[in-house]
């Protein structure tokens, strides 16, 4: 296998609690390789978004990064000095989160937005070139008449718009790596749609290598070569993905195919997993899935089941087979 782009091993992140710390991400493993699209996804609190904000090192205090390794291209992310890290971020790791209209200033231009950020990583650039480029990439994410789009404000954009005037923003600088965290989140199913679709293109023009947190297990099979299943802070499962969509192999990867909103039923009430995750800082002793498990045994209660190869995937349960 070539060697990954970005690799996290036995990450973990803690914030203060009770008097003590307690971890909201539990020593969690996984890689993604150059030109992959790898996806994240659990129920809401499962520690998705924690993991890709420590890739940034961008965690909030009083919250810590507790353990582990992050190597980005080879280069051991958590040892960097802040400023080395702040040079990678946007220049060789792009991001784009959940709420465009929250991500962006209403008071600037969206052409001046675009400006500044390919000018804090591209000094070297002049005006005409910087509002070249700003144009160019409006146009690479599908934005028509991208010059005269330059002068708009954000309001002037359609929520879809916006989204895709983010993701402008992230690969501006031509990044390795763009981490997507429920960029789709706020937006109707179609255009949810379409900025799936519109990430598959750059993927395919730019080479784009893709860490993609989703709810929708739909836009996460349209986009990703493999996913990766996260529980309580870790991770349960992890299979290519169309091994994971037929194959399931872990109980809560089975419960979150049949709860988790999907394409063309929105509007519809979903059944949801019964019962709730155990909060951060208070995961029993065993299984952290255990109470909630259909399948669960004896001894699932007594320790926790470590990741094993089985079939192609990677599973946390003692009685996966
Ligand atoms: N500032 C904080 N203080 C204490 N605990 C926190 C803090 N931020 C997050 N957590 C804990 O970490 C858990 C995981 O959060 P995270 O945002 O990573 O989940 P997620 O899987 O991305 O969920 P969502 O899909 O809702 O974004 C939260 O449920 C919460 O228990």
């Amino acid at each position: 296998m070539t060697a990954p782009l970005l690799d996290v091993r036995g990450l973990r992140v803690a914030f203060p609690m009770g008097g003590g710390w307690g971890e909201a991400v539990r020593g969690v493993d996984f890689a993604v390789a150059p030109g992959e699209a790898v996806g994240l996804v659990g129920e809401s609190g499962s520690g998705k978004s924690l993991s890709a904000l420590a890739i940034m090192r961008l965690i909030a205090a009083p919250g810590r990064i507790a353990g582990g390794i992050i190597r980005f291209d080879g280069q051991d992310l958590l040892a960097l000095p802040e400023s080395g890290m702040r040079r990678l971020r946007g220049r060789h790791i792009g991001m784009v989160f959940q709420d465009p209209s929250t991500s962006l200033n209403p008071a600037f231009s969206v052409g001046q937005q675009l400006v500044d950020t390919i000018r804090a990583h591209r000094p070297e650039l002049g005006r005409k070139a910087l509002r070249d480029r700003a144009a160019e990439v409006l146009s690479l994410v599908g934005i028509t008449e991208p010059q005269r789009r330059l002068t708009a404000y954000p309001h002037q954009f359609s929520g879809g718009m916006r989204q895709r005037v983010l993701i402008a923003m992230a690969i501006a600088c031509e990044p390795r790596l763009l981490i997507a965290d429920e960029p789709t989140t706020a937006l109707d199913v179609t255009v949810q749609a379409r900025v799936v679709e519109l990430l598959n293109r750059l993927r395919q023009q730019l080479g784009l290598t893709v860490l993609f947190i989703s709810h929708n297990l739909d836009l996460v099979a349209e986009l990703c070569d493999r996913v990766v299943v996260m529980y309580a802070g870790q991770v349960v499962e992890e299979a290519a993905t169309v091994d994971l969509f037929t194959h399931p192999r872990h109980p809560y990867t089975r419960l979150l195919q049949r709860c988790i909103p999907r394409l063309g039923l929105a509007g519809h009430r979903l059944p949801a997993i019964e019962g709730a995750p155990p909060p951060a800082g208070r995961v029993p002793p065993g299984c952290a899935f255990a109470e909630r498990c259909p399948d669960a045994v004896q001894r699932c209660a007594l320790a926790p089941p470590a990741r094993r190869a089985l079939d192609g995937h990677d599973v946390a349960c003692w009685e996966a087979a």
